[in-house]
């Protein structure tokens, strides 16, 4: 069975088919790229996932239960997380606090010592991603790269089965955009990170830095005006005529 199974699902935004008959399903542990040029649709696939949005046709399965009603604290209580393209933290919070926020959540609770873990969890979550040694700052004072990786601190808090993640490269230097990507490696492996426990997270990334992306999918799904262009291992799209026309030509001319 797949973790996610998203059928046949479009969305019209006024005159605008942002989505049309979109599928998508993700195994457990596997990584899923989701490419396209900008406005290809791939942002409001995500919202629908987590229910942000509501389809207008189609349907979301996430461990074989229909979710495409569910509101998105239910989804993440099923094992949901995700982190968005511009961060959002609560800034005058010390950095921290602002994990221990998602560890507090909804699926925090199914355990039941969550209250007294939370604390540990939320230090091994910053841990993680490589800024625990700002926990106590506020966290205005992180930089840009540093806000992503607070994003996906919060995100891991929840243990998901299940990461989406909204390019999660963008405005990391080089040094930071490797050190993250072998972090998402490790992640879908498996294992325990401190305090952390992960199944091995299965994960949708959405990505405009496709070197970076290409080595740790298995498999890419590119989105243009809507629809699913192609699909296929990393190599498979790369060397796809329909996707270089529509969308890796375009990136080679910029
Ligand atoms: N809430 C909304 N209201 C109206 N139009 C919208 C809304 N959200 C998205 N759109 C439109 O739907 C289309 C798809 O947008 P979407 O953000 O999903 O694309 P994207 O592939 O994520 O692009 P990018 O790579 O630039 O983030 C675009 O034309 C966008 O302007």
């Amino acid at each position: 069975m797949d973790l996610l199974q998203a059928e046949n699902l479009s969305k019209r935004f006024g005159g605008l088919q942002a989505l049309y008959r979109v599928d998508l399903r993700v195994k457990e542990g596997e990584i899923v790229g989701l490419i396209g040029p900008n406005g290809a649709g791939k942002t409001t696939l995500l919202r629908i996932l987590l229910g942000i949005h509501r389809p207008d046709e189609g349907r979301v399965f996430f461990k074989g239960k229909a979710i495409t009603s569910l509101p998105t604290w239910e989804r993440v209580r099923l094992g949901l997380a995700a982190t968005f393209q511009s961060p959002r933290p609560l800034k005058r919070l010390p950095v921290i606090a602002n994990v221990l926020v998602a560890a507090y959540g909804p699926r925090g609770g199914r355990k039941g010592d969550w209250v007294k873990r939370a604390e540990a969890r939320a230090l091994d979550a910053l841990e993680f991603v490589g800024i625990a040694d700002k926990a106590k700052e506020p966290a205005s004072v992180l930089s840009g790269g540093e806000l992503k990786r607070l994003e996906i601190a919060r995100a891991l808090a929840t243990e998901p089965e299940l990461l989406i993640l909204d390019e999660p490269f963008a405005g990391l230097t080089p040094v930071e955009t490797e050190l993250l990507a072998k972090s998402l490696a490790r992640l879908r492996k498996g294992g325990r990170f401190g305090r952390l426990h992960s199944e091995g997270c299965a994960m949708v990334i959405i990505e405009h830095k496709l070197s970076e992306l290409f080595k740790i999918a298995d498999r890419v799904v590119v989105l243009h005006f809507g629809e699913v262009l192609a699909e296929g291992t990393p190599e498979e799209v790369a060397r796809n005529p329909k996707v270089i026309e529509a969308y890796l030509g375009e990136e080679a001319h910029a």
